[in-house]
């Protein structure tokens, strides 16, 4: 055998399982298709700008992030708790009132705490505010749609902001995603200051890759994977390598190929990445716009941010970086269209401000469906694991733990 375990991907899930295992005192090997590690975790430098290959953020109230992730090292900037809303009336401030209890005021002049909506709300999403568990281990889930329709959260709020906020994070514009998933992300935003690190999102999956003791072979594309009497051989395009078990840590769809199991369809982002001297003065929170009649975003764009307010490190002195989101997959939305929702946004013109980059990653997001299950099977044959974010939450926190999930399994298996 070349190693105890073999893992296929260094994205977040596979080098957390890299990582477990050599803690565990197991030989590991990680193979990477691509020349850099990250997965879906990616930061491009131009011109000193950091991109991140499609705007995401650090949750540091993720329970795997709390564990096992230095926050401290990666230098963490936040962004303010909570959202302005562009709607009809000019600039709405919904921030959190724990943390930014300066802010209760101007939040409860916004008009968008009716009691009766405040009330439904911390009824849905008081039981998992309490504990992590009630929600995702709920027999009883449904979409997010109907779910908050139960619930009675049907006012300005909801068609403002949670619709327009949620459909962002969790890639759908539909709300057809399990509800115990958006509680479970909803909870995560009410007890973390979401942020970026100061070398970017990358440097998440490259603090892990600092800690292992053997560095992944990037560029090296796994084919297949065959079980042999007491293990598996996998192939490359450059040589196959033998282990007792391997760990498929890829994208799902790249794990559907390897081993067979059922692929989730995927859900896409795209983010328009400008530079500009002059940034509009909106302080560190997310945009989002409200504008359209009947309530939320009236064209393509879910959300925007001066991302360089909130992480100067995204952008060289004296310049600013500005982000815009939008579902990818439904027509995807043109660059006068993001320019024109932005002028909205931001009620300026973006005449000067340049496009210095667009990410689309069809792939962005598993879909998970009600009921969520965020425990799932790992072991698809006698030496051969699956991890990623497909087989938990489709989220950093996630990948992480499946990861560390998968090493722990094998680890008992190689120890028993
Ligand atoms: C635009 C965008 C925004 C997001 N926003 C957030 C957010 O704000 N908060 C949050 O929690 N999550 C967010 N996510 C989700 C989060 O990034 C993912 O859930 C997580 O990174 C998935 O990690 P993974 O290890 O499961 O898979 P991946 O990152 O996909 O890693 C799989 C790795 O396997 C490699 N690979 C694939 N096939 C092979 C092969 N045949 N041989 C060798 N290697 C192979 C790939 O190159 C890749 O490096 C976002 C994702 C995107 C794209």
């Amino acid at each position: 055998m070349d190693t105890d375990v073999i893992v296929i991907g260094a994205g977040l899930a596979g080098l957390q399982a890299a990582r477990r295992l050599e803690e565990e005192g197991l030989g590991v090997l990680v193979l990477e298709r691509e020349q850099e590690i990250g997965g879906r975790v990616r930061t491009d430098h131009i011109d000193g700008f950091l991109l991140d290959r499609g705007f995401q953020v650090l949750n540091p109230a993720y329970r795997a992030v709390r564990d096992w992730v230095d926050l401290k090292a990666l230098g963490m900037q936040h962004f303010d708790v909570g959202v302005q809303l562009r709607d009809d009336t000019g600039i709405s401030t919904l921030a959190h009132p724990l943390r930014h209890p300066r802010l209760i005021p101007q939040t409860l002049r916004s008009g968008y705490l009716s009691p009766v909506e405040l009330f439904a709300l911390a009824r849905w999403l008081g039981p998992t505010l309490v504990s992590e568990s009630i929600s995702s281990r709920a027999t009883r889930d449904t979409t997010l749609t109907a779910a908050l329709d139960r619930a009675g959260i049907t006012g300005p709020l909801r068609r403002n902001v949670l619709d327009t906020f949620l459909a962002g994070v969790l890639a759908d514009g539909h709300g057809t995603t399990s509800a115990n998933l958006a509680r479970l992300l909803l909870r995560s935003f009410a007890y973390g200051s979401p942020g970026l690190p100061r070398g970017g999102m990358q440097a998440l999956p490259q603090q892990l890759v600092d800690r292992l003791q053997r560095a992944p072979l990037t560029g090296h594309a796994v084919t297949g994977i065959s079980e042999t009497g007491e293990g598996v051989t996998v192939d490359t395009d450059a040589g196959s390598f033998t282990a007792r078990y391997v760990v498929v840590a890829t994208d799902p769809v790249g794990a559907g190929e390897l081993t067979g199991v059922e692929a989730p369809r995927m859900k896409g982002l795209a983010t328009w990445w400008f530079r500009t001297d002059e940034a509009p003065d909106t302080g560190k929170f997310i945009r989002l716009d409200a504008t359209r009649p009947g309530g939320g975003a009236a064209g393509p764009v879910l959300h925007a941010a001066v991302v360089s307010a909130a992480a100067p490190s995204y952008a060289p002195a004296g310049q600013h970086l500005i982000e815009a989101t939008a579902l990818l997959g439904e027509g995807s939305a043109t660059e006068a269209e993001v320019r024109a929702d932005l002028e909205r946004i931001y009620a300026t013109s973006t005449g000067d401000w340049e496009l210095i980059i667009r990410h689309d990653v069809p792939h962005s997001l598993p879909e998970q469906r009600p009921p969520l299950v965020d425990r799932q099977s790992q072991r698809v044959g006698e030496h051969i694991f699956v991890a990623g974010d497909h087989r938990d939450t489709a989220s950093i926190n996630g990948a992480l733990i499946s990861g560390d999930r998968a090493a722990r399994a094998i680890s008992g298996l190689i120890r028993a």
